[in-house]
């Protein structure tokens, strides 16, 4: 495979998908914080069975961390991402600075209601105006015909399909399911903070949701269940648990049982917070 053509500034994003785009090309973008690992890989793959063209974007948003948060130290390795993208088969890596993103006297924040409200919210309270604005940037600058986002992110998943619903961004949301590793741990750039110890521990975060979920399914009584869901992790070894919860699967009201649903977690292994989430089966 060639390897993937790297622009930083939004002129040259800009000016090559619109080529693209002049000669009836379909073009999907895959937006990304790098440090990619098969997760992101599958997102490519996935973009490219629809797509002529695959633009990957790269960049570690300030704006989404709070001053708390691992913003220094999240993982940045832009030569080792590129060989993967290669690899993959993307055409564009798309790794503008911060000042290219948010020049100075950047003023603007877009700030998603509906899927946006509790659960991630209720512990990073400003993360979703952040990921929501970037998100609106790299669509307005890229004009992609499509985007594809984990699931592994659902809440995530959820806000960018509403920030495109009522803004009228011309551009699909294509969800992609979660990559795991062969124990079932959600892949994630994050794991990389974690010790061989430490993963066997997270490992048990999908065990504990998917049996979870199973009980919702056949009858357990919601709060019951969720609450010996956070127990079961605590005495698997997480420090902290922020939530687990059910939810309705598009909208992420509250779960109705009976109707399509998603029981979300997200729990503190020493300093590295994970999340992850698995469908609830109808009964
Ligand atoms: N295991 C996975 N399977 C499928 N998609 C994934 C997976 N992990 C991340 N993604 C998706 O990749 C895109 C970019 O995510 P990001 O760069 O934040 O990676 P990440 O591994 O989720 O990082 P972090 O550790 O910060 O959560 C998002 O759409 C996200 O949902
Ligand atoms: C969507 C995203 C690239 C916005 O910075 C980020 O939140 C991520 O990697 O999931
Ligand atoms: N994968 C979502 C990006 C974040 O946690 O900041």
């Amino acid at each position: 495979m060639n390897a993937p053509t790297v622009v930083d500034s939004v002129a040259a994003l800009r000016a090559q998908v619109q080529d693209w785009r002049r000669a009836g090309l379909r073009v999907a973008m895959v937006p990304t914080m790098g440090a990619l690992h098969d997760g992101h890989i599958s997102l490519v793959r996935i973009a490219l069975e629809q797509a002529d063209r695959c633009v990957v974007s790269i960049f570690v948003n300030p704006t989404q961390f709070a001053p708390t948060e691992d913003l220094d130290k999240y993982p940045r390795q832009l030569a080792r991402d590129l060989d993967r993208l290669r690899e993959a088969g993307a055409h564009l890596a798309f790794t503008p600075s911060v000042g290219e993103m948010y020049p100075a006297g950047f003023a603007t924040k877009i700030s998603v209601g509906g899927p946006s409200s509790g659960l991630e919210t209720d512990f990073r309270p400003s993360f979703f105006d952040g990921v929501a604005t970037v998100v609106a940037k790299l669509f307005l600058q890229a004009a992609p015909d499509f985007a594809v986002f984990g699931e592994k992110d659902y809440q995530q998943l959820c806000v960018v399909r509403q920030l495109c619903r009522d803004l009228d961004l011309p551009v699909e949301i294509v969800g992609a399911p979660t990559v795991r590793d062969a124990h079932g741990l959600a892949m994630s750039s994050r794991n990389a903070y974690l010790g061989e110890a430490e993963l066997d521990v997270a490992r048990l975060l999908n065990v504990i949701l998917r049996r979870t979920a199973g009980a919702l399914s056949t009858g357990t009584d919601e709060a019951a269940a969720t609450e010996d869901a956070a127990k079961a992790l605590i005495s698997a070894g997480f420090r902290k648990v922020d939530y687990v919860a059910a939810r309705a699967s598009v909208t992420l009201a509250p779960w109705q049982r009976n109707r399509g649903g998603r029981l979300l977690a997200a729990a503190w292994l020493g300093t590295t917070r994970l999340i992850d989430n698995v469908e609830i089966p109808s009964a």
